[in-house]
């Protein structure tokens, strides 16, 4: 469950200067893994999560989610963007339940289950609190619980923590991993922070700008569980070098 099989995906956005976004692009995800796509703006990372999601329908190819094509959004794949788009009016609770509550699942269901994820997110005691009487990464942190109260099988990720400051960035990290860690969600995760992709990442799928192709894929062997304090390890410092290398070549 949770499965994911991009085949010979091709994107291309119509219009007088036509974009070819994604080229011949083929990945596959096994159940509970976590694969990030890595790459420099424009490379069409956001595309192709766009593409599983539902969102958008593919040029070329064939995409399978749990082995049937994608044909639109789902409660089977939850998405997570840069900006958790919550519900001013409503407090973090009513946003957490919102999504099961207008689909017409029943209280017993999804209330244990949004209290239990309120409690893994660490948000527990502001569950009366809005929306502006939050930080930045309390915010991010109800748009995972939101995300996940569905029971995804999949949870896509788009840049979440891109507009989070550098420390507040490494909370999340940490809080994701441990997440992950309880739930063994398959996640794909949209990043262009190098440090993020290996720190976070059972795969690192590196893609080129233009038209869009998966150029490399790296295995990240780093134990788990992993931490922050991860990130100053031989090992990482070496995937780091690996992969500065990687998308230098692919810069030029
Ligand atoms: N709806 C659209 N119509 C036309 N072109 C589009 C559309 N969406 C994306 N593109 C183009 O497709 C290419 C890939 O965009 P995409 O957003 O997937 O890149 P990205 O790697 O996610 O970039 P970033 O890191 O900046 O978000 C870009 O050249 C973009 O301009």
């Amino acid at each position: 469950m949770g499965t994911v099989l991009f085949q010979n995906v091709s994107k291309t956005f119509p219009g007088v200067r036509s974009v070819r976004a994604l080229d011949d692009v083929s990945l596959q995800i096994g159940e509970g893994d976590f694969v990030a796509l890595l790459g420099p703006s424009g490379c069409g990372k956001s595309t192709l999560l766009n593409l599983l999601a539902g969102f958008d329908r593919l040029s070329d190819g064939a995409l399978l989610f749990d082995g049937r094509p994608v044909t639109r959004p789902g409660p089977d794949r939850g998405v997570v963007f840069q900006e958790a788009a919550l519900f001013p009016w409503l407090d973090v609770w009513n946003n957490v339940i919102f999504g099961p509550k207008v689909q017409g699942v029943p209280k017993s269901e999804y209330e244990p289950r949004a209290r239990e994820l309120l409690r893994l997110v660490g948000l527990d005691a502001f569950a009366e609190a809005l929306p502006v009487q939050l930080s930045g990464g309390m915010r991010q942190r109800v748009g995972i619980a939101r995300a996940l109260v569905m029971n995804p099988r999949a949870l896509l990720m788009d840049e979440p923590f891109g507009a989070l400051d550098a420390q507040t960035r490494l909370s999340m990290q940490q809080l994701l991993l441990d997440v992950w860690e309880t739930l063994g969600t398959t996640v794909l995760f949209v990043t262009h922070d190098i440090d993020e992709a290996i720190l976070l990442s059972d795969r690192i799928c590196v893609m080129s700008a233009r038209p869009g192709r998966i150029v490399r894929t790296i295995p990240i062997t780093l134990p788990r569980p992993r931490s922050i304090a991860s990130l100053t390890s031989p090992a990482f410092v070496a995937y780091k070098a690996d992969i500065l290398a990687e998308m230098n070549v692919v810069h030029h």
